[in-house]
């Protein structure tokens, strides 16, 4: 029987001399932190596990490094990717290739980790007549929702809809350089059916990143996206100077609210992927100490500078720079708080 678990089943892992698939070609489309990191992991399964095209290509926005060539020449050769994962070592199977086309000729396992803001172009080249293989799937790693007028939309369904093909959610307490440097950690995948289970059970599961198959695609879609918002406010927190009591009421009333919410615009999704699993209270509870936003809202309120300003920063690389007295601080949270109505800050 094909290894496809309910939230209430433990999910028993087959040795990957049990499997008998077809053979499966990966690809992923997107290299910062979390894309490197699990390119890095599916080419170590690639090119151990059976039923596995040993080559795993992942795309790189190409742009020349000064003194050095073109970064994905740097990546081929040096086998890190210097920028956004400094220090780890990449598998040799792992390919950096510059063409979208060219990255997923012939794959049919396409892992989709770009940042959001990035994701339209992607879809709309890999939509073109022929990019595609036929029997391809794809997996989205993006945290967000894409919200139009008063409708919400997964990334896996918008995937779904533009390219013709399945598509699951990845999420978890999973902070890129950890899993890089193989802490060990879990993830969830949220699939539409139990081939899905399995596929991309091969593709990432291994001993020190544990993946957990569920069928709530939609509740794994949008705990990576609410996180974010309470990430935002345990930063707010840490910035104002408050201490654990506070940050830890602010994850306990965030994670019934993002599960809340959930249910409202998407009734077939289930309050146990919040509770029980990676994609949620754990993921909430990683980023809010580790992750990139909780960083963000905490430099906000230190610096005054804008999110706009703050996420180019990010997004280029650079190390985020904080300063702030306590009085500083309140000053300019009351004032903002009035500004924008955020009632818990005024
Ligand atoms: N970093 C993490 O720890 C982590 C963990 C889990 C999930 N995620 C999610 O994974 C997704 C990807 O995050 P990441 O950390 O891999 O990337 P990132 O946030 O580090 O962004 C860097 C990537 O963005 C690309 N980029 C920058 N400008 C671009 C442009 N104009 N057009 C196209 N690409 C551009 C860069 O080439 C690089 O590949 C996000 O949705 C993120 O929330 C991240
Ligand atoms: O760095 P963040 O805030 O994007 O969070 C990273 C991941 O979601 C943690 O699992």
């Amino acid at each position: 029987m094909a290894p496809y678990v309910t939230e209430f089943d433990l999910y028993e892992p087959q040795s990957a001399d049990d499997r008998d698939l077809p053979t499966q070609k990966v690809a992923v489309i997107g290299s910062g932190s979390w894309g490197t990191a699990l390119a890095r992991i599916a080419a170590l399964n690639a090119a151990e596990k059976k039923g596995f095209d040993h080559e795993v290509r992942m795309w790189v926005r190409e742009r020349e490094i000064p003194g050095q060539g073109l970064l994905t020449e740097v990546i081929n050769s040096t086998h890190e990717n210097h920028r956004y994962l400094p220090d780890v070592s990449l598998p040799h199977n792992l390919v950096a290739v510059p063409e979208l086309k060219d990255v997923v000729k012939d794959a049919t396992l396409i892992v989709l980790v770009v940042p959001h803001q990035f994701l339209t172009p992607v879809l709309e080249e890999l939509s073109k007549p022929g990019v595609l293989a036929p029997n391809a799937r794809a997996i989205s790693a993006i945290k967000g929702v894409e919200v139009v007028g008063a409708e919400i939309y997964t990334f896996p369904w918008l995937i779904e809809k533009k390219l013709g093909i399945p598509c699951s959610a990845l999420g978890g307490a999973n902070i890129a350089m950890e899993v890089a440097q193989s802490e060990f950690c879990e993830t969830t995948i949220g699939v539409p059916s139990p081939d899905d289970a399995a596929l991309w059970h091969a593709v990432f599961d291994s001993p020190m990143f544990r993946v957990h198959p569920i069928e709530d695609v939609a509740g794994v879609s949008l705990s990576g996206a609410l996180k974010n918002v309470v990430a935002l406010a345990a930063g707010f927190v840490d910035g104002m100077g408050y201490g654990g009591n506070t940050k830890a009421a602010i994850l306990r009333i965030g994670l019934l609210e993002m599960a809340a919410f959930t249910k409202e615009f998407f009734p077939s999704s289930s309050s146990l992927t919040f509770s029980h699993h990676s994609a949620g209270v754990a993921d909430l509870i990683t980023t809010s100490f580790g992750g990139r936003n909780r960083k963000c809202a905490e430099a906000f309120i230190k610096t005054g500078k804008t999110f706009a300003q703050l996420e180019h920063e990010l997004l280029n690389g650079q190390k985020l720079q904080g300063v702030v007295t306590a009085e500083e601080t309140f000053r300019f949270l009351q004032a903002r708080g009035r500004e924008e109505g955020y009632p818990l800050f005024t």
